[in-house]
C-alpha cells in the first residue's frame, strides 16, 4: 500500500467546500485510496431547495463516485455531514458538532471560497477571509490536529510577474479590512473597492491574498501549508479523464465557442495558459497533507501547483486545439459553426463585436420575435461579453511561479506514492488533455450524448449552407444598391456581364464546331 494512503487510514478529516469542484474530487480520491479512513466531516449548507442529506446523496451517487463504491461500498457511512454556513461569523455550527470536530479532527482541508470575480467585497471578505480566520480559531482548539491545509490560488499575487512560494504582505492589514466591513455600508464599500484592491484585478484574488496573510498571522503552533493552484481544469486521469462540473475559467469560453456564440477574443496567443488538471491538484493536496503532518516543517510552506514552468501551453495553441476538437466532437444545436479569432487592436475588436457578436444576436432575436417566441440571444450575448471582460486580464498576461517546494515534495515521495499521487505536470500531453476537456464539457456539463454527433455534423453543414446563402444575398443587395447609385459600379457591372456573355458564347460556339 502507498505510504500516503496508509497515512490517511483511521484518520478523521474535515473538508470545507466538499460540494465544490475541487472538494468532490478530494473526497473521491481520499475514499478510493484510503477506504479505511475513519470519517470525513464535511461542512455543508442547504442549497437550491435541497437538504444537506439530499445534496450529499446526489454527489455520492454521481458518476464521479462510481469507482469509489467498488473499493468502499459503505461510502455513505464514511461521510458525516455537518450543517455550517461559512458566511456567518460563528459559521453556524451547532455546539454538539463543534465539540465533535474539536475533539476528533486530525486533518483539515479548507477549500471553501467564493470564486466569483464580481462578488461584493463584503461577501468575499466574509467567506474568503473571515471564514478562514474562524476555521483557524477552531483548528487552534483541535486536540488531535496534525495538519491544516489551506487552498489558495496562484493568482493571489497576480499583480506581480514573478511569484515565489512566499506570502506577500497586502497594503492594508486584513484586520483593518475586516473591521471596516463591520461599520461601512454596502454602497460605500462598493465605492472604495477599486482603491482597496489597487492593482489586483478583482475582489476574488484580493481576498485570497488577504486570507493568506490571515493564515500567516493566526496559525499559531499549527502545522500549516498553503497550496496555490493556477487555473484548475477537468480531470486528466482519475477517476476518469475529462470530468468537470462548472463553467469557471476557460470552460465557459469553450461552451460559448463550441456553440458558435463566441467569435473572437482579445487575447495574447503567446501568453501562457496555466491550466492544471483537478486530479493533479488533489494529488498534491493529499501529498502536502501527509508531508505537513508527518514531517512537520518549521514554517508554513507554500506549494505552487502550476504548469507553465514545467510543461507550458499558450492560449494560441490551446485555442487552436479546442477548435480542432470541435471538428471531431461537435456540440449539438450550435448557433453558428465554431470559429474564433484572436484580436488585439481596439478598432478591430469594436468592429468584430458589432459584426460577429451583436448583429447575429439581434437578427436572431428579430427572427424569434417574428415567429412569436421570446428573444434571448442579445441577453446571452451580454452575459458572454461581460464574462469575457472579467477574464480578459488573465488572457493577456503571463506569470512565472517558482515551484521549489512542490518539486522538493515530489522527491520526498516513495516511487509508489509518486504514481498514486502523481502531480508531475511534465507527463501531461496537452493535445490529449484538451480533447478530453472538450469531450468532458460535452458529456458532463452539456449532458450531450455521443450518439448525437452525426446529427451535430449535419447541423454544421446546414449552418455552413445558411452562411453561404446569407453572404451571397448580402453581397447581391449591397451590389444592387451600389449599381443604382454609382456610375463606376454600373460600368464594372456591365463589363463583368459582357465578359461572362462573351466567354459563354465562345464555349457554345466551340462545342457546336466539335459536334
Ligand atoms: C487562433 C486561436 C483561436 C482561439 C480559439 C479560442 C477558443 C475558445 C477557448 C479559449 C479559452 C480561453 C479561456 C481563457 C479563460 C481564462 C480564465 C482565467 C481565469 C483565471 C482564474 C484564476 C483561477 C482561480 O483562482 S478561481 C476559479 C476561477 N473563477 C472563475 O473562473 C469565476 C469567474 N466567473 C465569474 O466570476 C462569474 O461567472 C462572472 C462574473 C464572469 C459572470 O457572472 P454572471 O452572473 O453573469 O453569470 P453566472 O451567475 O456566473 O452564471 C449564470 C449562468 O450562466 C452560466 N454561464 C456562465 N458563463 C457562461 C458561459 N461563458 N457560457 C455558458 N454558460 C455560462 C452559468 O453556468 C450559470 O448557469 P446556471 O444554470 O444558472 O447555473
Ligand atoms: N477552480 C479553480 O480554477 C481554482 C480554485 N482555487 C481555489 O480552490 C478552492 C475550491 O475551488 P472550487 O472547488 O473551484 O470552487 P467551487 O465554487 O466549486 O466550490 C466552492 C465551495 O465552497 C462552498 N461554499 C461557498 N460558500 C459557502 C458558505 N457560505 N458556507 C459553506 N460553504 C460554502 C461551496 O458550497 P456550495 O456548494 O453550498 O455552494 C462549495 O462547496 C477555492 O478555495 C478556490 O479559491 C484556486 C485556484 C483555481
Amino acid at each position: 500500500m502507498s505510504g500516503i494512503s496508509a497515512f490517511y487510514g483511521g484518520k478523521s478529516i474535515l473538508i470545507t467546500g466538499a460540494t465544490g469542484f475541487m472538494g468532490k474530487v478530494l473526497m473521491e480520491k481520499l475514499l478510493r485510496t484510503s477506504p479505511d479512513l475513519k470519517v470525513i466531516y464535511i461542512l455543508v449548507r442547504p442549497k437550491a431547495g435541497q437538504t444537506l442529506q439530499q445534496r450529499i446523496f446526489q454527489i455520492l451517487n454521481s458518476k464521479l463516485f462510481e469507482k469509489v463504491k467498488e473499493v468502499c461500498p459503505n461510502v455513505h457511512e464514511k461521510i458525516r455531514v455537518i450543517y455550517a454556513d461559512l458566511s456567518q461569523n460563528d459559521l453556524s455550527i451547532s455546539l454538539e458538532d463543534m465539540q465533535e470536530l474539536l475533539s476528533c479532527t486530525n486533518i483539515v482541508f479548507h477549500c471553501a471560497a467564493t470564486v466569483r470575480f464580481d462578488d461584493h467585497l463584503r461577501h468575499a471578505v466574509q467567506l474568503n477571509v473571515i471564514a478562514t480566520q474562524q476555521l483557524l480559531l477552531m483548528a487552534n482548539q483541535m486536540t488531535k490536529l496534525e495538519a491544516f491545509i489551506h487552498i489558495s490560488t496562484a493568482f493571489s499575487n497576480c499583480n506581480l510577474n514573478h511569484i515565489d512560494e512566499v506570502i506577500y504582505p497586502c497594503p492594508v492589514e486584513p484586520k483593518k479590512i475586516i473591521d471596516s466591513m463591520e461599520w461601512l455600508d454596502d454602497s460605500i464599500i462598493e465605492e472604495i473597492t477599486p482603491k482597496l484592491i489597487g492593482d489586483q484585478p478583482n475582489t476574488y484574488t484580493y481576498t485570497k491574498a488577504l486570507a493568506e496573510m490571515v493564515v500567516q498571522q493566526e496559525s499559531g503552533n499549527l502545522n500549516m501549508a498553503i497550496i496555490r493552484p493556477s487555473i484548475v481544469g477537468p480531470t486528466w486521469q482519475e477517476p476518469f479523464p475529462g470530468w468537470i462540473d462548472n463553467t469557471n475559467g476557460p470552460t465557459g469560453f469553450i461552451i460559448a465557442a463550441g456553440k458558435g456564440f463566441l467569435r473572437f477574443i482579445r487575447a495574447t496567443p503567446m501568453a501562457v495558459a496555466d491550466v492544471v488538471p483537478v486530479d493533479t491538484v488533489i494529488n498534491l493536496v493529499l501529498a502536502v497533507g501527509w508531508y505537513t503532518a508527518v514531517h512537520r516543517p518549521k514554517s508554513t510552506l507554500i506549494y505552487h501547483c502550476t504548469s507553465g514552468n514545467m510543461n507550458p501551453c499558450n492560449w494560441g495553441k490551446m485555442g487552436l486545439q479546442i477548435l480542432a476538437t470541435f471538428e471531431k466532437i461537435p456540440f449539438e444545436r450550435a448557433f453558428r459553426r465554431p470559429h474564433v479569432e484572436i484580436a488585439s487592436n481596439r478598432f478591430t475588436i469594436k468592429y468584430w463585436n458589432a459584426v460577429s457578436h451583436w448583429a447575429p444576436a439581434i437578427i436572431y432575436d428579430f427572427y424569434l420575435r417574428l415567429t412569436g417566441r421570446k428573444p434571448r440571444m442579445t441577453k446571452l450575448m451580454n452575459r458572454i461579453l461581460r464574462t469575457i471582460s472579467m477574464l480578459e486580464y488573465f488572457l493577456n498576461r503571463s506569470w512565472e511561479w517558482s515551484t521549489y517546494n512542490t518539486e522538493m515534495l515530489m522527491f520526498k515521495l516513495s516511487p509508489q506514492d509518486q504514481k498514486v499521487f502523481n502531480f508531475d505536470m511534465r507527463q501531461l500531453n496537452w493535445i490529449e488533455y484538451i480533447e478530453n476537456y472538450v469531450l468532458g464539457v460535452k458529456i458532463y456539463l452539456l449532458k450531450e450524448d455521443m450518439a448525437g454527433i452525426p446529427e451535430a455534423r449535419q447541423h454544421f453543414k446546414r449552418l455552413r449552407n445558411i452562411r453561404y446563402l446569407f453572404n451571397t444575398a448580402l453581397f447581391l443587395i449591397v451590389w444592387r444598391l451600389l449599381v443604382a447609385r454609382s456610375q463606376m459600379a454600373r460600368n464594372v457591372w456591365f463589363f463583368i456581364v459582357s465578359f461572362c456573355y462573351k466567354f459563354l458564347s465562345y464555349f457554345r460556339a466551340s462545342s457546336t464546331l466539335k459536334a
